[in-house]
């Protein structure tokens, strides 16, 4: 099974420093030029599944470009930064983008990046989970720089991808809220903030 996952959210919110955490384990600090069109790259999830990763351009100019990708796309990792108002306000648009041109059922997880900015934050950490439980979605704090919840995010999104594909009827439904609260509580993730 090849599940396509997109990073969508502002320029500069750091979808490509995720994507290289995640998929290399580390940061490279620096901007990386604009992604122009749509940026590619295959990492491999601890549960084996094969993820295909689509990190979408931020760029207003690119969008016509990306909105055919939403239409595959079986997960979206929706970004912005703690240190961004802007980027934060602008989750709204992207959340009707992708209402409008997406799968109804696509995973769709909300993520508020550069989680170790602290001393420049812009948006408190209870602005975001309100954003999310607005539109009942799961949501995390994360850092592509020192790695904070990466590894999370994606098995969480990657996790119930799997349970949806392979749902018996008589099993209970996986429960993505419950199972990143459990998961935070074990990491302890929440004193990084
Ligand atoms: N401190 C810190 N810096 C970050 C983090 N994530 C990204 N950055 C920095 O933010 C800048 C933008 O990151 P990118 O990964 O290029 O952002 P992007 O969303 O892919 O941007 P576009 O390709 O233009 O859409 C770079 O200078 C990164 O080094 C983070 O978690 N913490």
């Amino acid at each position: 099974v090849l599940l396509q996952t997109i990073l969508v959210g502002d320029s500069g919110v750091g979808k490509t420093s995720l994507l290289v955490q995640f998929d290399q384990g580390k940061f490279i600090p620096g901007s990386f030029s604009a992604t122009v069109g749509i940026g590619f790259t295959v990492g491999t999830v601890p549960i084996s599944f094969l993820f295909q990763i689509w990190d979408t351009a931020g760029q207003e100019r690119f969008r016509s470009v990306t909105h055919a990708y939403y239409r595959d796309a079986h997960a979206l990792l929706l970004l912005y930064d703690i240190t961004s108002k802007s980027s934060f306000d602008n989750i709204r648009a992207w959340l009707t983008e992708i209402h409008e041109y997406a799968q109804s059922d696509v995973v769709i997880m909300l993520l508020g990046n550069k989680a170790d900015m602290s001393s420049e934050r812009a948006i408190r950490r209870d602005e975001g989970e309100r954003l999310a439980r607005e539109y009942s979605v799961p949501f995390m704090e994360t850092s592509a720089k020192t790695g904070v919840n990466v590894e999370l995010a994606f098995t969480a999104v990657a996790k119930e991808l799997k349970h949806r594909a392979v749902q018996h009827p008589n099993e209970p439904k996986f429960q993505i809220h419950e199972y990143i609260e459990a998961q935070k509580e074990k990491s302890g993730c929440c004193s990084y903030f």
